[in-house]
């Protein structure tokens, strides 16, 4: 059985007392919770805070990226290591948002999920079609791309490593989530093409997390779908109620 995931990117939001604030009220909402894995992904800055608060907890702690070297001359970058060296286990690596507006390819997330494997991170590896691409009937390509690339050159093992997040660029922060329908048929595809590039084994253990304008209100009819393994939620994420109702979806 694939344990189900409800991850929280909080993007370029919160600092260090809003962090301390967010876990403190978080914790003891999700304490009883022990069938899902759940994951906070603050900035950078805050993460040792955040390690902190979590002290105790079963809540897991990632980052929102990293870069692929461990150390060097590279003004500006988080090497996978450092990250846990801070208390990381996770990092969420080609987000849409680093894809788009920071040119991120799928050759940087390839080598971004190698190096994170390699320091022991489990990677949140993000995939997702832009709303052009879904109306010009590109998605199943777009996906496919992202996927071989992202994956290209991993083994078995470390795709153990690697959770999938599907996240359509067109739902994310929109208020529009992609109907349970659309969600499951596009988490199929993934499932199936990881299949074809891993075998059937690893492709029915791979946890395949949904994204964009989860809410409360609409999570139960997403874990209801048979390929949907959980969330990745962006501005549901910032208030302890909403991302614990959401991580307490079955409780
Ligand atoms: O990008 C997302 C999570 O990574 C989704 O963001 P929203 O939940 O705000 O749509």
């Amino acid at each position: 059985m694939r344990k189900p995931v409800i991850a929280g990117n909080w993007k370029l939001f919160k600092k260090t007392a809003e962090t301390a604030d967010l876990v403190n009220k978080l914790v003891p909402l999700v304490k009883n919770n022990r069938q899902v894995d759940i994951i906070i992904a603050p900035v950078f800055t805050v993460l040792s805070a955040a390690k902190q608060a979590l002290s105790g907890s079963a809540i897991h702690l990632a980052a929102q990226d990293c870069y692929w070297q461990e150390e060097g001359a590279f003004t500006g970058e988080v090497s996978p290591g450092m990250l846990v060296d801070v208390g990381c286990s996770h990092v969420i690596v080609g987000h849409s948002e680093r894809r788009q507006y920071f040119g991120e390819t799928d050759q940087a997330v390839n080598c971004k999920i190698k190096a994170a494997v390699a320091a022991g991170l489990v990677v949140l590896f993000c995939i997702g079609e832009t709303l052009a691409e879904r109306e010009a009937g590109r998605t199943f390509e777009v996906l496919r791309t992202q996927l071989s690339g992202g994956t290209a050159g991993l083994t078995t093992t470390e795709l153990e490593k690697i959770i999938i997040a599907y996240e359509p660029v067109w739902a994310i922060g929109t208020g529009k989530t992609a109907s349970n329908e659309q969600a499951q048929e596009a988490h199929a595809f993934i499932r199936s093409e990881i299949a074809g590039l891993f075998g059937n084994g690893p492709a029915d253990m791979v946890r395949i997390l949904y994204g964009g304008s989860v809410k409360p209100e609409n999570i139960k009819g997403l874990m209801a779908q048979k390929d949907i393994d959980g969330a990745l939620v962006g501005g549901a994420s910032l208030q302890a109620d909403s991302f614990a109702a959401i991580a307490n979806y079955d409780i």
